[in-house]
């Protein structure tokens, strides 16, 4: 999957991904109401509210992408419904030829982390069948456990050509609390930063490693650093738009080749008709004013990387 990632990101000349995090609020009315008239002010008028808009987003950008990342709590909080729309919203992506990257951050003891990547990038055993039951193309994974809750993971990508991203310095305003801290004199989120990058070495696509790193576009200085650490890890580069990133900030997230690092926007793209910025396509084209926001992505990355 990360060759596919990689020639993906070079036929799209876009090293961003479309976040797919839809809260009810952000769908417009007219959607809700069709919704809402099929099935009821239920979680399932919920669920297929988001759904259509989520299929409407896709169907006006995939062609400028290469990569999606549903945010799988944005569909569990509809329950049961919500979970389907999630793995209705990975199917069409993929079938649309986008890579999948399921934000689902799990992670556990390593009996448990099996089941977590059986459940979502690998295959299930009932009887004498296997099924694929959600099927992303890459998850999100949380290293808090250490190896034994990570080699589940790695072990199903191995088997079945997905891949990871580790959390290594996540965007948020507390991620130093833990991740900062000196082990030895050098901040834990290197460490675990070294950590991926030996993971990633026996795990390698044809010009990248399968398993990649999260480092929010908020603390580009340490980016920077890490980039050096993980010479052959894609970086996931979430916070751009909504909390802050910008283009000129990622300059040093990418390597010298201009690969290795793809830019995650979610609000900043789907909720663009409610930005004063795209107001002019009004909540009856939301899916066009989310074209112009991905646009405008591709041309702020690009020509902070030219
Ligand atoms: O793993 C992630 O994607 C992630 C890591 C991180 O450090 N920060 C972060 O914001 N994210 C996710 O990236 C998305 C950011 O959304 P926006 O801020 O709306 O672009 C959400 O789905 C977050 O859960």
């Amino acid at each position: 999957m990360i060759n596919k990632l990689v020639a993906n990101i070079k036929k799209t000349n876009a090293p961003i991904v479309v976040g797919l995090d839809p809260m009810l609020d952000y769908v417009p009315d007219q959607v809700k109401a069709k919704a809402f008239a099929e099935c009821g002010e239920t979680l399932e008028g919920a669920a297929e509210a988001i759904w259509q808009f989520n299929k409407e987003i896709v169907d006006k950008t995939y062609d400028l992408i290469p990569a999606v990342k549903p945010q799988i709590a944005m569909y569990e909080q509809f329950g049961i419904p919500g979970l389907m729309a999630f793995k209705k919203t990975v199917d069409y992506c993929k079938e649309k030829g986008l890579v999948v990257i399921g934000d689902i951050k799990r992670g556990d003891i390593g009996s448990t982390s099996v089941a977590y990547a059986v459940g979502h990038i690998g295959k299930v055993k009932v009887g004498e069948k296997s099924y694929a039951p959600f099927d992303e193309d890459f998850v999100t994974v949380n290293p808090y456990l250490g190896s034994d809750g990570i080699n589940p993971f790695i072990d199903v990508c191995k088997e079945e050509k997905k891949g990871l991203f580790i959390l290594v310095k996540t965007s948020n305003p507390s991620s130093g609390e833990f991740q900062d801290l000196l082990v030895d004199g050098r901040p834990l989120y290197e460490l675990v930063g070294e950590k991926v990058a030996q993971w990633g070495e026996d795990c390698m696509g044809d010009e990248y490693s399968y398993i990649g790193a999260v480092v929010g576009a908020t603390y580009p200085e340490m980016g920077k650093v890490l980039r050096k650490i993980m010479p052959k890890s894609y970086i996931l580069v979430p916070a751009y738009g909504a909390q802050g990133g910008r283009g000129k900030d990622l300059v040093h997230f990418f390597n010298e080749d201009g690969l290795g690092a793809i830019v995650n926007s979610s609000r900043g793209i789907i909720t663009a008709y409610k930005q004063e910025k795209y107001a002019r396509f009004g909540a009856e084209h939301f899916g066009d004013a989310s074209r112009a926001a991905v646009e405008d992505m591709i041309a702020d990355i690009s020509q902070a990387l030219n």
